[in-house]
C-alpha cells in the first residue's frame, strides 16, 4: 500500500498540514492527543473533506482540490475500526456482520464469512445482540464489520482505547492476524507506543498538525522510552500443564514457554521481556538450565550505548537482546538470519497497567 497526502485543514487556530509519501502494509500515526491524528484519517476516509490538497491511494486520486476530486466513503473502499464500536444496537451480531459485506459490490467480495467468523471467534455469539457483548466482543464485532466491508485499506484510530489494559492485548493478535490472513493492509492510530511497536512497522509521528518524524516503530520507542531496550511478548493461552513446579505453562508457537508463579498472578496478556534477560545462541543448543528457548528472526541492529541491541520477530512477539559486539560478530548476526533466544522463567513481567503504555 502507498498513501501520498499533501493536504491542508484548518479548524479555527488549528492547521493541520500534511506532505508525505509512505508505503507499508502496517502503518503508524503516533502522536499526542490533538495532534491531529483523526484529521488526517478522517480526510483520508473522506468523511471530512480537507480545506486543499491531494491525497493518492496507491495512485487513485481520493481527493484532490485542483482537479475536483472529492471520492464518496463508499467509492474509497476504506473501512474505520473506532474506539467506539458504533455497532448498530437493533442487529444482531450477525446482521451487523454483514452489513458492510451487502453493500459491497460482488466483485470485491473475496473475504468468506464463516472463515472471519471463525479466526475472530465469533460463532458462538451470531444470534446475540451486541448491547450486552463485553467490550472485547463488541470491537471484535466490530473488526468483523469492517474487514467483511472488503476494504483495500483498513483505518484503525485508537481502537483499543476503550479497553482495559489486559483486554486490548488480547485484541492485538486478532488486529493483526485478520490484517494478514484476509490482505488487507492497515493504517493504525494511537499515542500509545507500545502499541505502536506491536501493530505497526513504520511510523508517522504528528505534533501539533504536523508531522516532525518518520521512523520504525523500534526507533521510535528506543528514542522515547529512554530506558534498557525491553521486548514484548503476548501470551493467551494457559496450556493444561499450568502450575507445574511452581511454574505455569503457555501454548506458544507449537510448543510452551514457561513462567515463574501460579497461574493467579500470571493471568493471560502481555509480558515484557527485558533484553539483558535474553541470551543469543546461533544454533539450538543441546541443553540450558533457562526454561524457555524461542526460534526469532532478527529484524536488525543498533547500537546501544557501548552494546549492539538486535531486534528479534519471535512469532507475534516483538524481543531486543543486547550484546557486545564482539559477540555480534562471532554469532554473525545479520537481517533476516534466523537465531536462538534463551530467557529464564523468571524473566517475564506482566505489564504494568499504570495507562502509559
Ligand atoms: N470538527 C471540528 N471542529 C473544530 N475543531 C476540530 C474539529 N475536529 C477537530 N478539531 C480540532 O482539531 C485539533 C486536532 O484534533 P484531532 O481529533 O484530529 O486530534 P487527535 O490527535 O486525533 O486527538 P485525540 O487523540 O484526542 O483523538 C484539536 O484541537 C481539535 O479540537
Amino acid at each position: 500500500m502507498r498513501i501520498s497526502m499533501k493536504a491542508e485543514k484548518s479548524f479555527g487556530a488549528f492547521t493541520l498540514s500534511t506532505d508525505f509519501v509512505v508505503s507499508g502494509d502496517r502503518l503508524g500515526i503516533f502522536g499526542v492527543s490533538g495532534s491531529g491524528k483523526s484529521t488526517l484519517v478522517s480526510m483520508l476516509a473522506g468523511l471530512l473533506e480537507p480545506d486543499s490538497g491531494e491525497i493518492l491511494l496507491d495512485g487513485d486520486c481520493l481527493f484532490s482540490s485542483a482537479k475536483r476530486v472529492n471520492l464518496r466513503p463508499e467509492q474509497r473502499r476504506i473501512a474505520m475500526v473506532f474506539q467506539q464500536h458504533c455497532l448498530f444496537p437493533h442487529l444482531s451480531v450477525k446482521n451487523n456482520l454483514l452489513y458492510g459485506f451487502k453493500r459491497c459490490p460482488a466483485k470485491h467480495r473475496t473475504i468468506d464469512f464463516d472463515n472471519l467468523v471463525e479466526v475472530l471467534k465469533l460463532k458462538d455469539l451470531l444470534s446475540r445482540g451486541v448491547t450486552n457483548l463485553s467490550g472485547g466482543e463488541k470491537q471484535r464485532v466490530a473488526l468483523g464489520r469492517a474487514i467483511l466491508a472488503n476494504p483495500r485499506l483498513l483505518l484503525m484510530d485508537e481502537p483499543l482505547s476503550a479497553l482495559d489494559d489486559s483486554l486490548r492485548f488480547q485484541i492485538i493478535p486478532y488486529l493483526k492476524s485478520v490484517s494478514e490472513l484476509f490482505g488487507i493492509p492497515y493504517l493504525f492510530i494511537s499515542h500509545s507506543l507500545v502499541e505502536m511497536r506491536l501493530m505497526a512497522d513504520s511510523v508517522l509521528v504528528f505534533e501539533n498538525g504536523r508531522m516532525v518524524e518518520q521512523a520504525s516503530s523500534e526507533q521510535l520507542a528506543r528514542d522515547r522510552m529512554g530506558k534498557s531496550p525491553v521486548g514484548y511478548i503476548n501470551l493467551l493461552e494457559l496450556s493444561a500443564m499450568s502450575e507445574r513446579d511452581g511454574m505455569c505453562a503457555y501454548r506458544w508457537q507449537g510448543g510452551e514457554l514457561l513462567l515463574s508463579g501460579s497461574n493467579r498472578d500470571t493471568v493471560n496478556g502481555l509480558f515484557e521481556l527485558s533484553s539483558k534477560d535474553i541470551i543469543l545462541f546461533k544454533k539450538h543448543p543441546e541443553a540450558i538450565s533457562a526454561r524457555n528457548l524461542l526460534q526469532c528472526t532478527v529484524v536488525g541492529l543498533f547500537e546501544s550505548g557501548s552494546k549492539m541491541g538486535v531486534e528479534l520477530q519471535c512469532g507475534e512477539g516483538k524481543l531486543v537482546a543486547e550484546i557486545v559486539p564482539e559477540a555480534a560478530r562471532e554469532l554473525q548476526i545479520a537481517a533476516g538470519g534466523v537465531i536462538h533466544a534463551a530467557c529464564k522463567a523468571s524473566a517475564f513481567r506482566r505489564l504494568a497497567g499504570n495507562g502509559k503504555v
